[in-house]
């Protein structure tokens, strides 16, 4: 039985003239423990993607299967981490994630609840900001504790939005690998949703092309057989990231030459350019 499945599953948002197909015939896999990067081209239907499988969403038709069973709501076994932070703003950045925390570990002491939020918020490098309001916050500390209490909640699956995007380059590449250690220490199951192709090789067991919309649908998947702990300084060099890099590259442009010839709307392409990683 596939950790998560989608099995034919369409989304239309809205009704008769005003229906708009966003994604059309989606079929995704996801074993237990792996990473799944989904590149996606802006507005062919991501967050709607993310929110099927979140289950803040149902699918117009088809099934999204998680362990075998259709998802009905949220729950705490999936996390999600947004790209637009959605903290609470009345609520300093310890108290947000405690609040996930003690949501997530009902039945946990007081004790517990601090230990955690203390230590997620160590991570993400806000302890000194841990009693500022979010509007105290610049969007790229916001978007690092949205990531702290998604870790915090512990979940079995990670689920993230363009988690990194609003950050600068050394932030961002720390919570790369702060989530990748979390994922391969415990075993999680991540889906990350990026428009940055290098992000997604140094993360992913697999890339899966999201193709622009209307009527997005995936397009074939990109094995990434790189070993793991993946070396960001070494990867530039790798013959075989330089091979998949340039074949994911070579189809994503292809779409998009093939999309500015049919389609009226201008569709931006992912994150393309070369990245110089930081160590
Ligand atoms: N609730 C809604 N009602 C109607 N249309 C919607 C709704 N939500 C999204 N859409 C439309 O669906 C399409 C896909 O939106 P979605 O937010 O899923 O894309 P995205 O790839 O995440 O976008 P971005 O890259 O800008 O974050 C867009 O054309 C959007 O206007």
């Amino acid at each position: 039985m596939a950790y998560l499945e989608l099995k034919n599953v369409n989304k239309t948002y809205g009704e008769g003239k005003n229906a708009t197909e966003v994604l059309t015939d989606i079929n995704l896999t996801i074993e237990e423990g792996e990473f799944v990067a989904i590149v996606g081209f802006t507005g062919s239907g991501k967050t709607t993607l993310v929110n099927l499988i979140n289950g803040l969403l149902k699918p117009t038709s088809g099934q999204v299967l998680f362990k075998g069973a259709p998802v009905m709501d949220t729950c705490h076994e999936r996390g999600v981490i947004f790209q637009n932070y959605s903290l609470l703003p009345w609520l300093s950045v310890g108290q947000n994630v405690a609040m996930a925390v003690k949501e997530a570990f009902p039945n946990e002491k007081k004790k517990f609840i601090k230990e955690r939020v203390a230590r997620y918020v160590e991570m993400v490098n806000l302890s000194p900001a841990i009693n500022k309001r979010p509007m105290e916050l610049s969007g790229g500390m916001r978007q690092r504790v949205a990531v702290a209490r998604a870790l915090a909640m512990n979940p079995e699956m990670i689920i993230m939005d363009e988690p990194l995007g609003a950050l600068d380059a050394l932030t961002r590449g720390n919570l790369q690998d702060e989530i990748l250690k979390i994922w391969s220490k415990d075993k999680r199951t991540a889906l990350l949703i990026t428009n940055d192709v290098d992000e997604g090789i140094y993360m992913a067991d697999r890339i899966i092309p999201l193709r622009p919309g209307p009527k997005a649908t995936l397009g074939p998947e990109f094995r990434i057989d790189i070993d793991r702990p993946r070396d960001k300084t070494e990867l530039n060099d790798n013959p075989i990231y330089k091979k998949t890099r340039n074949a994911i590259i070579e189809y994503l442009m292809g779409i998009g030459e093939e999309r500015k010839a049919t389609a009226k709307e201008i569709y931006e392409l992912p994150e393309l350019a070369p990245k110089s990683f930081v160590a």
